[in-house]
């Protein structure tokens, strides 16, 4: 055996190699050596040989002749080792041609994209003073083998000038939609509380922020939004001017091009083909990529290829606070929208939810001008194709009751509701998983694996056993995976129309009843009402339940006056005859407190009645003071519980306590009273008797 024969060999350095070279005595060990390894037939009879006091001499079976010409295992062709793990990795890049995609770079070659694809990016990054954007790189800086592929960008190659400043002399690197095992490298390798847990989700911290700042958030008056959009009393818009809005922009710009990397995702929005949003988001963190990953709609790499301008922007420089100093700013916490720039600054907030919660409200905007409803609400369809709408705010079970062993998963928070029927905006779930167990939602349990987002978690230190009891951080905890993690989500994530509109309240106060069956005028006071006890922790600031209404169960995220949204609703319903349901999915028994939270297999029978129609011929009774159409049973559930009062050992505190909810319903509709709801008089002035009486 030669030298040269030898160092093809795999595994050897060439250091070693080169010692060897010089003896004829080591070459003829080491040619021994690697015959034995290379043929993998260590003499296992001669190990039976041995004695206690030492290890057994391995005998290696010779081959009579061509030791070095072993066939089962052919030689690698590298020469080094970096050669060697050069070959671990090939080119994922998508060979496949892109004909039969439509799109504005279907002409164009791969090279010309690719260049293309990094200008719209440092357009995207351009600093609005220096009009410019920062020269683009893709790959890990940290990679020095890699040879950068650079953009072509115009003024690479030009000598800079005063005006512009010192960051377009760096590079900018861009980590441009990484995989899920890419992501969890650069997260485990650069960011502080990232965890691989016992199933495989990357546990993450999302930093003094573990639940959303709805308070923070800021929308650009202008011409335009000045008349569509609501502000004033009740209103999650707060205004801010454009001109704070591009300083907010310019501080996020101007840190994340400080930065040595940044991670872009380019995505879509909307199962509803017709209706679909490009969006891009440009983090600093590998987590807030894999959440946007996991909970957008993930591109195939030929969409990816053809993806062009992205319709809205997302700059989310979270870990870096806003100036307190800027106009309008109250914390060192802003996520501001700029509807007429596509665009929305986060700064000082790194919780995630604020990326998927903003885009929201972007939708609540966009599709509403496309008479399509934005709806913050679950769906699940049956084997049959009847659908179920689980409107809801957050905490009342919109992601727990949408995911169903028995039903297709539509989606668990985000649709739209077109003449055609209902589509998913989003590409994955968002669960809560405070006390989750395995044995009652064993579908989300299964989900948290590897690709999933774990936040805000407590594990052990070893074993990395989550603890999903355990609150030391936030009572918020959250698990964020593509839908497909669910068995039985339906991909694409589009439904006929729905039979049932099913809305969730959390009551605290305990005397709404486990389920009631609404007519058209009660689905909509309820609707517009958006009744719950908020849930500790989603909020920040909230630390126990407490009554909340907010309209259309998502006031935090509409855009347009609630009455907008619910004449839509009520005329889809009209139309198409869905049948509405308010299910209490809070305490009984007593408020929270002295009473207990209906047990999740309780309402997941009521829930199932409704499916099935049972429920809709059931027999019922009407309430007092809140007017409730409730069941006298439900197959699984017992009776006693549908009248709460029933289950109160207290009778008169009953009363007290549903008159004092009755009071806060009332007061909270007074904004309303004077809005019509669509052109129907006669609609309105029913859904005004809708409400309680006493
Ligand atoms: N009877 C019940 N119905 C629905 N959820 C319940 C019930 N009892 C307890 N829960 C818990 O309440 C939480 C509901 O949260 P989630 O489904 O994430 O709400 P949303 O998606 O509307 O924000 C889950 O943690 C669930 O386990
Ligand atoms: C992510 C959220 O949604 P939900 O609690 O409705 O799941 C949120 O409100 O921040
Ligand atoms: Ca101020
Ligand atoms: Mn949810």
């Amino acid at each position: 055996m030669t030298y040269d024969e030898l160092s093809e060999r795999p595994g050897i350095p060439s250091f070693i190699l080169f010692l060897f070279s010089s003896s004829p005595l080591c070459l003829q060990f080491l040619r021994e050596e690697m015959a034995a390894n290379a043929s993998g037939r260590v003499n296992m009879a001669a190990i039976g040989g041995t004695g206690r006091n030492g290890l057994a001499k391995i005998h290696t079976e010779k081959k009579a002749e061509g030791i070095c010409h072993d066939d089962s295992t052919p030689p690698v062709k590298a020469h080094t080792i970096d050669e060697l793990h050069s070959l671990q990795k090939k080119k994922s890049a998508p060979t496949t041609p892109i004909n039969g995609i439509q799109g504005p770079f279907t002409a164009l070659s791969e090279e010309e994209r690719h260049k293309l694809q990094l200008q719209s990016i440092s357009a995207s990054l351009a600093s609005l003073t220096r009009e410019t954007g920062p020269n683009v790189v893709k790959g890990d800086p940290a990679k020095q083998s890699e040879t950068p592929r650079i953009s072509h960008v115009s003024h690479l190659h030009v000598t800079p000038t005063i005006s512009v400043s010192d960051s377009s002399l760096k590079f900018t690197h861009i980590l441009y939609n990484l995989s899920p095992a890419e992501l969890y490298e650069q997260a485990i390798k650069y960011e502080k509380g990232s965890f691989i847990t016992s199933s495989g989700a990357l546990a993450t911290l999302s930093g003094a922020k573990t639940g959303r700042s709805p308070k923070d958030k800021r929308v650009v008056r202008d011409q335009t939004t000045d008349d569509e959009l609501w502000w004033g009393k009740g209103s999650p818009n707060i205004e801010m001017d454009e001109q704070t809005f591009l300083v907010n922009r310019e501080r996020a710009v101007d840190y994340l091009n400080s930065l040595d990397k940044i991670f872009v995702n380019d995505q879509f929005l909307n199962w509803d083909p017709e209706n679909r949003i490009k969006v891009r988001i440009v983090s600093a963190r590998a987590y807030h990529s894999l959440f946007m990953h996991n909970m957008c709609i993930r591109p195939t790499p030929e969409e990816l290829e053809n993806f062009g301008t992205p319709d809205f922007t997302i700059y989310n420089a979270g870990q870096f606070p806003c100036n307190r100093y800027t106009h309008y700013m109250t914390s060192s916490t802003s996520i501001d929208l700029n509807l007429a720039r596509r665009e929305m600054v986060i700064l000082g907030t790194q919780y995630a939810g604020e990326m998927k919660k903003g885009l929201f409200s972007v939708m609540h905007y966009l599709m509403p001008k496309r008479q399509i409803l934005s709806l913050h609400s679950g769906c699940n369809m049956g084997k049959d194709g009847d659908v179920a709408l689980f409107f809801g705010l957050s905490g009342t079970g919109k992601t727990t009751l949408s995911t169903d062993h028995n039903r297709y998963l539509i989606g668990d928070d985000e649709h739209c509701w077109t003449d055609n029927g209902i589509s998913n905006i989003e590409g994955g779930c968002y669960a809560k998983c405070i006390d989750l167990s395995r044995e009652k939602e064993p579908e989300i349990w299964n989900a948290i694996k590897f690709g999933t987002v774990l936040e805000n978690v407590v594990f052990d230190e070893h074993t990395r056993e989550v603890d999903y009891t355990d609150k030391a951080v936030t009572e918020n905890t959250r698990a964020a995976y593509p839908i497909e993690y669910i068995p039985n989500a339906k991909i694409p994530c589009v439904a006929p129309r729905p039979t049932n509109v099913i809305l969730l309240a959390c009551d605290a106060f305990g005397v709404l009843p486990p389920v009631s069956k609404l007519s058209l005028p009660q689905t909509m006071y309820h609707f517009i009402s958006g009744y719950t006890a908020l849930v500790a922790g989603t909020e920040e600031g909230i630390k126990e339940p407490q009554a909340t209404f907010s309209a259309c169960f998502g006031a935090a995220f509409i855009m347009l006056h609630p009455t907008k949204y619910a004449a839509m609703l009520a005329a889809k319903m009209q139309k198409h005859g869905a049948t509405g349901w308010l299910v209490n999915t809070g305490w009984s028994g007593g408020r929270y407190g002295s009473g207990s939270r209906i047990k999740l297999a309780y309402t997941r029978k009521i829930i199932d009645a409704i499916h099935s129609g049972s429920l809709l011929k059931a027999n019922y009774k009407k309430t007092e003071v809140f007017g409730l159409e409730i069941p006298t049973e439900v197959e699984g559930v017992p009776s006693e519980i549908f009248e709460p009062m029933n289950t109160w050992s207290d009778k008169k505190a009953y009363k007290e306590t549903l008159l004092k909810l009755a009071g806060l319903f009332k007061k909270n509709f007074e904004v309303f009273v004077n809005h019509k709801i669509g052109k129907d008089n006669k609609l309105t002035e029913e859904i005004l008797a809708a409400g309680p009486i006493f």
